[in-house]
């Protein structure tokens, strides 16, 4: 991985959604290095404000806001060319797979209009930047073939993956159409402490937390079985910003190439929290007991999706070779450093 303050062939970059994780995260990483970001938010939608705090960045002179709809075609393109950035990073979206079942026609219009506005605007406004879109592991659906690269045949399953997949071909479709660079990463699972608690993996860390400090006493998962590639986010942002210096726009799979079942990552948690599980049962009577025999973790048959892969992992070997792509943060050491955090900040609470 490129030296976090290296400097970038990119002096201004563009972030949307830079309240998420990973536009945060991202924001972190060009500052370091020197980029001045410009970082959208959802008009009406809570302010960016806790991730920038955390992170240190909020006050930072090279940060700007701005409240964009990325619904609106126009107010898209008004500011792409106000901003003239180098690099668009274009992580906003409905990120959610599970709330895509129960409004599909909103995550598709959100992940896919999105991405259309967008490379709209850069075809327009700004032909000489470098656009990334994160895309997603969730383009596969239920693959037969694992570990998925770049060349493994995308057939969503979800209405997320659907959403993500429309976005994904075209950015391919704008690149071939139009010369523009365009990229894309087809982004495994990505966790960090500073992770929405709505995903699994700091839905438990907190619930570990707050289990520890005994204030609460369990917490109900949904499919335990399911094997997900989780990396560490701040090493997959650090990637996003190798793939905007590229001369050239390409795909990339962004992944650990290690899976782990949830009752892996939740036993890991646990531990890291000074609580050994043992698991009882199985199906919907599955529990997790501590060394007291108390249960802290149950099955709720209700957190079950329509569809949900049984295993999703990435080769990343061509990002390992073209952009230096190599991850070092572990599952233990990322359910440690998520726990970590979630314990200072429910001990601050
Ligand atoms: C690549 C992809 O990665 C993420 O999507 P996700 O994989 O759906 O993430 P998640 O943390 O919601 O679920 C992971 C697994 O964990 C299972 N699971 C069990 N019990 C609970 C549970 O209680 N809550 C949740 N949320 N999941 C649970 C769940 O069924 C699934 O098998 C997003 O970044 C997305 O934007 C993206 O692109």
């Amino acid at each position: 991985m490129p030296d976090p303050v290296a400097p970038l062939p990119y002096a201004r970059a563009l972030i949307t959604g830079i309240g998420g994780q990973d536009g945060a995260l991202l924001a972190q990483h060009l500052l370091a290095a020197g980029v001045a970001v410009d970082g959208t938010y959802r008009p009406g939608g809570a302010t960016p404000a806790w991730r920038l705090a955390e992170l240190r960045i909020g006050a930072d002179p090279g940060l700007r806001l701005h409240a964009l709809d990325l619904g609106d075609a126009a107010a898209c393109r008004e500011l792409v060319a106000a901003v003239r950035p180098q690099a668009i990073f274009h992580l906003a979206g409905q990120s959610r797979v599970a709330d895509s079942f129960t409004d599909p026609l909103a995550s598709i219009a959100a992940n896919g209009g999105s991405t259309l506005h967008l490379l709209e605007a850069l075809r327009n406004e700004a032909r000489d930047a470098h656009f990334v879109l994160a895309a997603s592991a969730e383009i596969f659906g239920r693959p037969r073939q694992a570990p998925q690269d770049e060349t493994t045949p995308p057939a969503p399953a979800t209405p997320y993956g659907v959403s993500k997949l429309l976005a994904h071909t075209a950015v391919g479709a704008w690149r071939a159409s139009y010369g523009l660079r365009a990229s894309s990463a087809i982004l495994f699972n990505h966790e960090s402490e500073w992770r929405d608690e709505a995903f699994v993996t700091r839905k438990i860390t907190r619930a570990a937390a707050r289990i520890a400090l005994g204030r609460e006493d369990a917490v109900a998962l949904g499919n335990l079985d399911a094997e997900r590639d989780f990396g560490y986010a701040p090493e997959y942002v650090a990637a996003l910003a190798a793939m905007a210096a590229q001369p050239h726009g390409d795909d990339f799979v962004l992944a650990s190439g290690r899976a782990a079942r949830i009752r892996a990552f939740a036993t890991l948690a646990f531990a890291a929290a000074g609580i050994a599980l043992t698991w009882r049962g199985s199906g919907a009577e599955e529990v997790a007991v501590d060394a007291a025999g108390r249960v802290r973790v149950t099955v709720d048959p209700g957190l079950l999706r329509p569809v949900d892969a049984a295993l999703l992992l990435g080769d990343a070997a061509k990002a390992r070779r073209v952009l230096g792509f190599a991850p070092q943060v572990d599952l233990a050491e990322l359910a440690r450093r998520m726990v970590t955090a979630d314990l200072e900040r429910e001990g601050r609470a």
